[in-house]
């Protein structure tokens, strides 16, 4: 997808490198992500996910290259970037649906279409009937959800994700995985997803990008085409798990 050239680049990374004093850690990374496509990122531990993602976000500066979306530098104030991590974080003293409302205040979005958003995705995303709840009173995948509908609600140019789920039962991470996808399917936005978990990159991604070990690049770009709701037991499922397993296999 990113490389059919007749869906456009919204992402277009080149040579990223970035070092820490003597360490290499990535080294020249380049690859482009499709407006509207959901990426996976996956590799060994250690090889950078983490610098990987704050670059990416730019809160990190790079030792060398770009970052591009919609072919102009990376710049925070002009682009729209929203984040996922694995530990979600809630502001205690506002409902549900005031901490969902959070990012499009951040982002001045008008009073109207604020309410018109938020009515729309705690809907999406099965909040609605506790908007008026406070953090303490719902439950992690709640929390969860939470942090999810406020980035998309921002209408983000890159939405970057964190290992979103590592945190939660193997069932309750399916159901959400399944409600993420389908969040992104009607919403078109273009996610970025960074996991430790194979078999959850497979089950969400429209391509997986396999980084190598340090001194990290891309090591394969693995298309995942297979129909939605995936089913992890399917023969062409475990066949695409094993490959990208094969290849990120180090020792
Ligand atoms: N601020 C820093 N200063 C020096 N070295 C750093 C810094 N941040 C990360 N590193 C080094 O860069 C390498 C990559 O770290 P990073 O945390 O990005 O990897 P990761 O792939 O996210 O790790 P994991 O798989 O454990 O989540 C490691 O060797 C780490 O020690």
């Amino acid at each position: 997808m990113g490389n059919n050239p007749a869906v456009r680049n919204k992402i277009e990374v080149k040579n990223l490198t970035k070092r820490f004093g003597d360490l290499l850690v990535l080294d020249k990374i380049n690859f482009t992500v499709a407006e509207g496509e959901f990426l996976s990122i996956v590799g060994p531990t250690g090889c950078g996910k983490t610098t990987f993602l704050n670059l990416l976000s730019t809160l990190m500066p790079s030792s060398d290259g770009n970052i591009f979306i919609d072919g102009e530098v990376a710049d925070p104030t002009k682009h729209n970037l929203a984040f996922v991590f694995q530990e979600p974080t809630c502001l205690p003293w506002r409902t549900v649906r005031e901490n969902v409302a959070f990012g499009m205040e951040v982002k001045n979005v008008s009073e109207a279409e604020k309410e018109e958003r938020l009515d729309r995705i705690m809907d999406m995303v099965g909040l609605t009937d506790c908007a008026s709840l406070y953090p303490n009173q719902v439950s992690a995948s709640m929390i969860q959800r939470i942090a999810v509908a406020r980035a998309f609600s921002v209408d983000p140019d890159l939405l970057l994700m964190d290992e979103p789920y590592g945190q939660l039962d193997v069932k309750l991470r399916y159901y959400l995985e399944d409600e993420l996808v389908s969040l992104q399917n009607k919403l078109k936005s273009t996610v970025i997803f960074v996991t430790h978990n194979i078999e959850e990159a497979v089950y969400v991604a429209d391509r997986i990008l396999v980084l190598s070990n340090k001194p990290t690049n891309v090591r394969a770009e693995v298309v995942v085409d297979l129909p939605r709701p995936r089913n992890p037991m399917d023969p062409k499922f475990v066949e695409i798990r094993e490959h990208v397993t094969e290849l990120i296999r180090w020792w």
